[in-house]
């Protein structure tokens, strides 16, 4: 069995215009998407629980009677991480001490206790930060289970201070994960609901009778869940766009040519719009890789959403040389970047965009995905030019604080009249001045 993947030359006249277009997802495409996530979020908006229901039964697949009905109760959890095998309850158990230890770590270093200073007039000027209230979580169901998403949202909220952390996860044909609802239990997350895509964006966005309104919602999935997280930004908050996944594979051409297929297969395992790229300089480690994708993909139970997702996503790239393959992979942006090379620092050196850097031949991605410990809801489509992986932070917001003293009031005071009388506004200048003596 063989997969026909792409293959591109960085010599090549038109390379960049070919490289556009395998980043690019088909227009059309989008917008049907596009459309479709608004008639649900719409009709959640004006029929909230009804609507929800009708989607998530649709589908889903399910004949819930109720969205009461969809909620899953936290002795629920609790009896389901009860029963995990030893060595399972274990591994999770070890990935969220790892993921939690890690976004500890935001906490202290990202400034979460805020600041203040004092002027020398004795004004006090400072910068408070409060945890959200209540957030919601999306965790993706539809194509594969992710306990480990659960842990990667749940985690740095409830380490950020959030009160009220509710889950949504779709559950296609009722079936139910025991290792999803155990590692809810085991992040302490608060509800959880099986419902998914845009039905449960919109419920989390809006409020239902059922479903409590939040003010975020983070989280990965697919393109409908990305597009509705896209529609209700600013009724709430949300973190980024975490679409499909994506692997870019820097390789100097010395790493095991299997080892290197595995990790192209491991994003492209996720779906048939995940992406899945190396840069290399060496044709004929290229072919090597070709040979081992061949070789390997039979015995993937996941072959055929493999193998759709390299045909029409994926890519191998000769290119002039490792500096080159930062710079495209810095055009790239790529949700993961593994640099399998001798000297990974000091390519990544030459790294400004990419949504998590796995360095070295022994950081296959997939340690990243579970328990290395930073998040792996990372930004994906190229919006890790300007987006950063899912953290604390994310669950913090900042409120300015202004003290001014009687003296501050009066050199501010009359700063603040002479700019405001500049700008036509004369109650902002009286208020200023009311306090001058
Ligand atoms: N970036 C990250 O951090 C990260 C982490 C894990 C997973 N992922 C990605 O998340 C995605 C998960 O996707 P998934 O599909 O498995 O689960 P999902 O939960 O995101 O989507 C399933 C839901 O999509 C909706 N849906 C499906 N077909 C629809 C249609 N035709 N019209 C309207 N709605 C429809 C349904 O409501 C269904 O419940 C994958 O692309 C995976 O690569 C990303
Ligand atoms: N690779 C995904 C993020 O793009 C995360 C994940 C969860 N489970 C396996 N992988
Ligand atoms: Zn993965």
């Amino acid at each position: 069995m063989t997969i026909q993947i792409r293959t591109l030359d960085s010599a090549q006249a038109d390379f960049r215009q070919q490289l556009a277009h395998v980043l690019a997802f088909e227009a059309a495409e989008d917008e049907a998407i596009d459309r479709a996530a608004a008639t649900i979020l719409a009709a959640v908006k004006t029929r909230g629980d009804a609507a929800v229901l009708e989607y998530t039964n649709k589908f889903d697949r399910l004949q819930a009677g109720s969205v009461a009905a969809l909620e899953i109760p936290r002795a629920q959890l609790l009896a389901a991480l009860e029963a995990l095998p030893a060595s399972r309850r274990g591994a999770l158990q070890t990935a969220a001490d790892r993921v939690r230890a890690y976004h500890e770590r935001q906490k202290i270093e990202c400034g979460s206790a805020g600041f203040s200073y004092t002027e020398a007039d004795g004004t006090v000027l400072g910068q408070k930060v409060t945890p959200l209230d209540r957030v919601g979580i999306y965790v993706p169901g539809g194509k594969a289970a992710y306990p480990s998403s659960v842990l990667m949202n749940a985690i740095p909220a409830k380490v950020a201070g959030v009160a009220d952390v509710i889950m949504v996860v779709p559950t296609p044909d009722g079936i139910k994960n025991p290792l999803v609802l155990a590692a809810a239990a085991i992040a302490g997350v608060d509800r959880v609901f099986t419902i998914g895509g845009a039905q449960a964006v919109g419920a989390l966005a809006y409020g239902t009778d059922t479903i409590p309104a939040v003010d975020k919602i983070v989280g990965p999935g697919n393109a409908y869940v990305a597009a509705a997280k896209r529609r209700v930004f600013g009724v709430v908050g949300i973190d980024m766009i975490a679409g499909p996944s994506e692997i870019l594979v820097l390789c100097d051409g010395s790493t095991d040519p299997d080892w290197i297929a595995m990790d192209l297969f491991s994003q492209a395992e996720h779906d048939e719009l995940a992406q899945s790229i190396l840069l290399c300089p060496d044709a004929a480690y290229i072919d090597r890789v070709q040979a081992s994708i061949d070789k390997l993909i039979g015995d993937m139970p996941r072959q055929e959403v493999i193998r759709t997702s390299l045909t029409n996503r994926g890519a191998l790239v000769k290119v002039r040389d490792m500096a080159e393959a930062c710079e495209i992979a810095n055009f790239i942006a790529a949700e993961h970047l593994e640099i399998s090379a001798a000297e990974p620092q000091r390519w990544a050196d030459l790294i400004r965009h990419a949504g998590a850097m796995f360095l070295g031949r022994y950081s296959s991605e997939a340690l990243g995905d579970y328990c290395a410990g930073p998040n792996h809801v990372l930004p994906t489509s190229r919006t890790a030019r300007f987006s950063s992986p899912l953290g604390v932070y994310d669950f913090q917001k900042r409120s300015s604080m202004i003290h001014v003293s009687e003296a501050g009031a009066q050199t501010l005071g009359k700063v603040a009249a002479e700019l405001a009388y500049g700008e036509g506004l004369q109650a902002h200048a009286r208020s200023a001045e009311y306090r001058l003596k």
